[in-house]
């Protein structure tokens, strides 16, 4: 028989319920002083919602949520995974957007990517307004029945070439889903009506029409052409792309998306240099977002 099993289990000076019991007790100490924090955290909320600092604009502010996030996670440490610290904050965050005003998303439905990734943004408290497709939850945007727009992350085709046709800057992209990730989550864009806010580490969508307007010489624009000037007016205006340049074809012209670091507002000179450097053609800036966070090695949780 084993030594241990010899002892007279009330001889030990900690039993393990009484250790039980003791870090059950300390636990419950730090809820309720965490608890508290986050009550006093919602009454500056409902301060600031009922002083009217913030206007008539939507309370969403995500670049604001991304400095917070990433002001948090620099300082983290210990054993809770970043994951999970992005996870708790990113519900606070939406419950206290949500207690500014009500907040409603709308959705394409049947996007199963972009309904959970809108889930997981926005938490519990935001209404899923589900819509037929991409344009249709602009239009619920754009008539003011939601706050928010969730879309698939652009591309050159189908549902997802929605930005050809984004009606900005009445409607801008302010977000690119998730903001913080450690494995492969769901993707999506957020649209809104009162524009980005910038976060001091942002990327700007640039929208570029190439023979617009049934120009039967310019609609016929050439794939690499338009990739070329694209690249050329980009670095002449001092924009350095972070990703590759999509390209689609649709409304009667050729239309390049390129995303660029830096948030580059509408009154941006860059803007003016690209514009002397493309007279023919049109640039339309499509908001910015907060560059995402990709954690380097992979750990428990996923991601908010
Ligand atoms: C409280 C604000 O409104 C919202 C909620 C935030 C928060 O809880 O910290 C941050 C940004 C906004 O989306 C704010 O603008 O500071």
């Amino acid at each position: 028989m084993p030594e241990r099993m010899t002892a007279a289990p009330d001889a030990s000076p900690a039993a393990p319920e009484d250790a039980l019991a003791a870090l059950r007790g300390e636990i419950d100490a730090l809820d309720d002083a965490l608890h508290d924090l986050v009550m006093r955290r919602a009454d500056v909320v409902a301060r600031m919602a009922a002083s009217r600092v913030k206007g008539d604009a939507s309370s969403f502010r995500p670049g604001r949520e991304a400095t917070i996030l990433r002001r948090l996670l620099a300082r983290h440490s210990g054993p809770l995974p970043p994951a999970a610290l992005a996870r708790l904050w990113r519900e606070i965050l939406s419950a206290s957007n949500a207690m500014q005003g009500g907040f409603s998303v709308a959705l394409p439905e049947g996007d199963a990517e972009v309904y959970k990734a809108a889930r997981a943004r926005f938490g519990a408290m935001a209404a899923p307004d589900l819509r037929a497709g991409p344009e249709a939850a602009l239009a619920a945007l754009a008539e003011g029945v939601a706050q928010a727009a969730v879309l698939p992350v652009p591309a050159a085709e189908g549902a997802s070439a929605w930005w050809a046709g984004l009606d900005a800057p009445r409607l801008q992209v302010v977000a690119r889903l998730p903001f913080y990730a450690v494995a492969p989550v769901p993707r999506a864009m957020v649209v809104t009506r009162d524009g980005p806010d910038p976060s001091g580490d942002d990327r700007t969508l640039l929208r570029f029409a190439f023979g617009h307007g049934g120009d039967g010489a310019a609609g016929a624009a050439g794939a690499d052409e338009a990739l070329r000037a694209v690249a050329g007016a980009l670095r002449d205006a001092g924009l350095r792309p972070s990703a590759p340049t999509l390209l689609s074809r649709q409304h009667d012209a050729l239309w390049a998306l390129a995303e660029v670091e830096g948030a580059v507002a509408a009154d941006d000179a860059r803007l003016s240099a690209l514009r002397a450097r493309l007279p023919s053609n049109r640039v339309r800036p499509l908001g910015f977002y907060a560059t995402p966070i990709e954690a380097a090695a992979p750990d428990a949780g996923g991601g908010e």
